[in-house]
Order: C-alpha cells, then sequence, then structure tokens
C-alpha cells in the first residue's frame, strides 16, 4: 500500500519531529535522498556522473532549499551544476552550500529553457507542498520546450511543481516529471488522477516523520495488498461458507452482460452463484456456466444491475428487493439508475465517469462527464456522501471513496481494459469479494471500500494478464482472473 497523507498532516507531523532534532536535518535527509537518485539516473542516461550536465530549478521555500543542498552534494560528485533560482528569494544556506561546492547559481531567464531542454538531469525544487496556482511566468513554456525527444529526465522534488499537493485537479500548468521524490510519505496529488499521471515514477523517501503520522487520507492499493485480503478457501469451508453470489443482470436486450457478470463472480471463487432474471438471458447463463443456480435463496452479497434496462420491471423489482435487504451489493449500470433513499456504506456503487455524472445531475450537482473526468476523487466523495454509500470510480486510475471520507485508489494495468463488458466483469469479481467478507462487511461496512479496491487491482491485473500487452476482450479478463489471483506477490 502507498499511503498519501495530506499537507496540513505533513505539517503536523513535521512539526512534532523538528522539535527534536537538530535544525535542517529532515531537509538534508530529502536532499542526500535527491542527490543518491540523481547519481543513479545520470549513471543510467548518461553513462556517469563527472561532468554530465545537472540544471536545477530552486523556488523561494524549502522546496528549492532542499533542491540546493542536493545541488551542493551532486557538484561535489563531479557533476557539472547549474542552479536557476525561479524567485527574488532563495534559501540562503542552501545556495551558499551549493556555490561552495561548485555550482553556479544565478536567477532563471526566458532564454535558459534551451539550457533546460539540453540537460541530462532537471532538478524541480521549484514548489512542493506550499506551492499554489500552478507554474508560473517566466516558467509557463518549459514543460512544452521539455517535451522533445532526447530532452533531460525530470527529476521533481517532494512533487511536481504546479500540482496542488492534496488535489488530484489538474487545472493548472505543471512542470511533469519522469520520477518524483517525495518526502516523508506521498501526498494526494500522487495517488489521485488525473494529477497521478504528472508524477512519473513515484519514490517515497524516509525522513523519519512515519511515526508521527495519522492514518492516511489516501491509500493506494497494490498487488501484495489485494493478496493480503483476498479471502482464501479454508479447510473447513462448504459452499455457503466461501460466499453466495446473487447477480441480477442482464434482460432481453442485454444479454452479454449477465454472462460477463456471473463469469467474473465465478472466476473469483465465489462458493455459488445465483442467477436472478428473466428466461432469456437465464438460459444463455446456464449454458455459458452451468454450475450457477437460477432462482431465488440465500445470499452474502448482490451484484446488480448490468446489462439491466431502465425500464424493465421485472429486473427493478429484484434490485429493490436485493437493495432493501441490506445486503452488500453491487450497484452498476442499470440499477444506478433506480438509486433508494437509505444506502449504506456495504452497497457500492460501480459508475464509470458518464454515469456519475448523471447520478449527481439527479442530486441536484451541476456537472457533466469532463467535470467529473477533471476530479473523480472530489466527484466520487461527492455522491459517497451525498447517496452514504461507498462509490467505486472505474476509469484509468480506479478512485473508492467511502461516505467517510476515506479514499482508496488502484492503479490501471492496461488501458487495453476499456473494452465493452469489463466493468460487467469487475461487478462480478466485487460480488465474490463482497460476499466472502460478508462477515467483516456486517461489523464494520466501511471496509467495503478497500474491498473494491481490492477487486479493482485482481481485475487490472487479470486484464493485464490476458492482454499480454494488445487487446483484451472482457470474457478473457475473467478467465485470467484465478491466474491473476495466484500471480499476485504474497499469494
Ligand atoms: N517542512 C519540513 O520539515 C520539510 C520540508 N521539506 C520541503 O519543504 C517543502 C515545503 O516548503 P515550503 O513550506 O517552504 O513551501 P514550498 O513548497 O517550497 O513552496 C512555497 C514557496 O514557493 C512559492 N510558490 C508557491 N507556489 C508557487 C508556484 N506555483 N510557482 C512558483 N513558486 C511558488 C511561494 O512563494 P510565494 O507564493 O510567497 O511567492 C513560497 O515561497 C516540501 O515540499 C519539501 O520539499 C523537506 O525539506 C523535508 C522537511
Ligand atoms: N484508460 C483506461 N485504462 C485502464 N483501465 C480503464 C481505462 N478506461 C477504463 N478502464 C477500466 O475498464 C473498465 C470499463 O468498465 P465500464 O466502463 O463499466 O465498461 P462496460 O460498461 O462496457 O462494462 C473499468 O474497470 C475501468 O476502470
Ligand atoms: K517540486
Amino acid at each position: 500500500m502507498i499511503a498519501a497523507h495530506t499537507v496540513a498532516q505533513v505539517r503536523a507531523a513535521e512539526g512534532r519531529v523538528m522539535a527534536r532534532l537538530p535544525a535542517g536535518l529532515l531537509m538534508q535527509r530529502a536532499a542526500a535522498a535527491v542527490d543518491v537518485e540523481s547519481a543513479r539516473i545520470l549513471r543510467e542516461v548518461a553513462g556517469g556522473v563527472v561532468g554530465r550536465r545537472v540544471v536545477v530549478l530552486a523556488g523561494a521555500g524549502d522546496n528549492g532549499g532542499d533542491a540546493l543542498f542536493a545541488a551542493a552534494r551532486t557538484a561535489r560528485r563531479g557533476a557539472d551544476v547549474l542552479v536557476l533560482t525561479t524567485s527574488g528569494r532563495v534559501h540562503a544556506a542552501g545556495a551558499a552550500a551549493a556555490r561552495a561546492a561548485g555550482a553556479r547559481v544565478r536567477p532563471f531567464a526566458p532564454e535558459d529553457t534551451a539550457l533546460c531542454a539540453e540537460a541530462d538531469l532537471l532538478l524541480d525544487g521549484i514548489a512542493g507542498i506550499g506551492g499554489s496556482g500552478g507554474l508560473r511566468e517566466p516558467l509557463r513554456p518549459l514543460p512544452a520546450a521539455l517535451d522533445a525527444d532526447g530532452g533531460p529526465v525530470v527529476l521533481a522534488l517532494d512533487l511536481p511543481s504546479g500540482l496542488d499537493a492534496d488535489a488530484g485537479r489538474l487545472d493548472a500548468a505543471v512542470l511533469p516529471a519522469d520520477v518524483t521524490l517525495t518526502f516523508g510519505t506521498a501526498k494526494p496529488c500522487h495517488l489521485l488522477g488525473p494529477a497521478a499521471r504528472t508524477c512519473g515514477r513515484l519514490v517515497v523517501v524516509d525522513i523519519g516523520i512515519t511515526g508521527e503520522l495519522p492514518a492516511p487520507s489516501v491509500r493506494r492499493l497494490e498487488p501484495v495488498d489485494a493478496a493480503r485480503a483476498w479471502r482464501r478457501a479454508r479447510p473447513e469451508d462448504d459452499k455457503y461458507s466461501r460466499g453466495v453470489v446473487g447477480v441480477v443482470a442482464g434482460g432481453a436486450d442485454y444479454t452479454g452482460a449477465a454472462v460477463l457478470a456471473v463469469e467474473g463472480a465465478v472466476r473469483a471463487g465465489a462458493g455459488m452463484v445465483r442467477y436472478g432474471g428473466p428466461a432469456h438471458p437465464a438460459e444463455l447463463v446456464r449454458h455459458v456456466r452451468p454450475e450457477v443456480v437460477v432462482g431465488p435463496g440465500r445470499v452474502q452479497a448482490w451484484v446488480l444491475g448490468p446489462g439491466v434496462a431502465p425500464d424493465d420491471e421485472e429486473q427493478g423489482a429484484r434490485i429493490a428487493a436485493a437493495l432493501a435487504s441490506g445486503e452488500p451489493a453491487v450497484v452498476d449500470a442499470g440499477a444506478l439508475a433506480r438509486l433508494p433513499e437509505g444506502l449504506a456504506p456495504q452497497h457500492v456503487l460501480t459508475p464509470h465517469a458518464g454515469e456519475l455524472a448523471r447520478l449527481l445531475a439527479t442530486l441536484g450537482r451541476d456537472v457533466d462527464r469532463a467535470a467529473v473526468e477533471a476530479d473523480p476523487a472530489a466527484h466520487a466523495h461527492d455522491a459517497a456522501r451525498a447517496t452514504g454509500a461507498t462509490v467505486l470510480l472505474k476509469g484509468t486510475v480506479t478512485t473508492v471513496a467511502g461516505p467517510g471520507g476515506d479514499v482508496v485508489t488502484a492503479a490501471s494495468a492496461t488501458p487495453w481494459l476499456s473494452t465493452a463488458g469489463a466493468g460487467d466483469v469487475l461487478a462480478g469479481i466485487l460480488g465474490t469479494v463482497l460476499a466472502g467478507h460478508a462477515g467483516a462487511l456486517a461489523a464494520d461496512p466501511t471496509r467495503a471500500a478497500e474491498l473494491a479496491a481490492v477487486a479493482a487491482v485482481v481485475h487490472g491485473r487479470a486484464a493485464a494478464l490476458a492482454a499480454a500487452g494488445g487487446p483484451v476482450a472482457a470474457r478473457d479478463v475473467a478467465d485470467a482472473v484465478p491466474a491473476a489471483l495466484t500471480s499476485l506477490p504474497g499469494w
């Protein structure tokens, strides 16, 4: 898991640690880590460190201080270091250290853009957690100038300058990084889309504040976390104790969605899958998956809505009854259009951006799909708070928001997953995860957020396995779930 903390959480923790430590020690730890990473990058891309061209952008605050002390260390290794200060103010001790180590230090001028583009390595120490309002002039043209082939490796200190550390929004000019070294803990911008896309490879540097940090406000689940959370079959299990998933999906028009949701649930290892729906597609489901039981009965969790038409009264009645039962449920596609009052965290809504925009519009919000895509976490969170349910928003980064404010993400494994029916398979997988943890959810329904992200991690991994770098069909994603599970580190 990668944990992220807000600026306020980081500053409070840093304050407590700094009160016990000599002044400037945390900055030296940060600078040392930047120097080590810089040397590694230079060896990799330029074959060595001595004489290699390093340009350091240093802003007015402590992010600039980190950059200046790192510049000093890298200059002492023999690199050709030029520090360009981006503000009238500069960290005085850092600038003195950089000069004493042989680095040149002078203000940034617009014509320096070319020098930046020719460097082997560019350190971004313009602004960190104190930044606001995006890149300022005269730095705004820099990202476009660096975009060309053969430009420098950009190493961001703490975060790419221009980002708002606490948000996933990307509505101002940002200097995108190839590598981001973040200090103490990740920040929300590193994990939330679309900002996360500008961070490149993320490395969290331990500077000694971990023990002072509270519970993270955002978490990204990794494959190892999915392995840990996945319910294994136990010797004492029977099919009922493993979890029965009830699938209400499909109808006369969309028969495939019923098959795919059922496939997802079966392949994820449900003890039993019950299908609820009309004779057609029930026959089709039975034909593809003879192990499925058609008709009512006890279930531990529901998958509701894939392929259900808005005017399908028969399926609508099944969905309403399932939601009224209070049992954990995945609420997808057609079921999202008929949400009752009184949802709870064990109800996991699984919209894509367009469906979330429609849902928020019915709640009186003035948002469209583009607005959701511009700030997925904020909108998922808004919907979770307004409905009382957990919201899993699908997309490049899957973002899960609980009504209590927790956010859990799962990074995408392959963009080939954006294919029709992939969401139906995810709904099925998640149904199995919820059914397997029904006991834990009864005790603490807020666990649904983490479990939803677990399903998304496994879904993404199955897609990556099935796609093997190329196109993938939704059915193949379901088929790859067992192999995805056994390939998880720590399975
Ligand atoms: N605290 C600690 O223990 C540790 C902190 N550490 C480091 O300190 C960083 C936080 O430092 P910080 O608080 O000084 O703020 P920082 O990120 O440098 O930015 C504020 C300055 O930049 C300016 N500025 C703002 N926006 C801007 C923009 N868009 N474009 C350009 N300039 C902009 C703003 O100026 P103003 O708005 O006043 O003009 C202000 O002067 C943190 O991210 C980490 O790197 C590490 O050393 C580990 C220990
Ligand atoms: N660019 C992308 N990269 C990776 N995964 C994506 C991308 N776009 C969508 N996805 C994933 O693909 C799936 C698509 O689901 P959905 O939109 O519900 O499709 P459908 O309704 O056709 O089943 C989701 O799991 C989503 O997270
Ligand atoms: K920065």
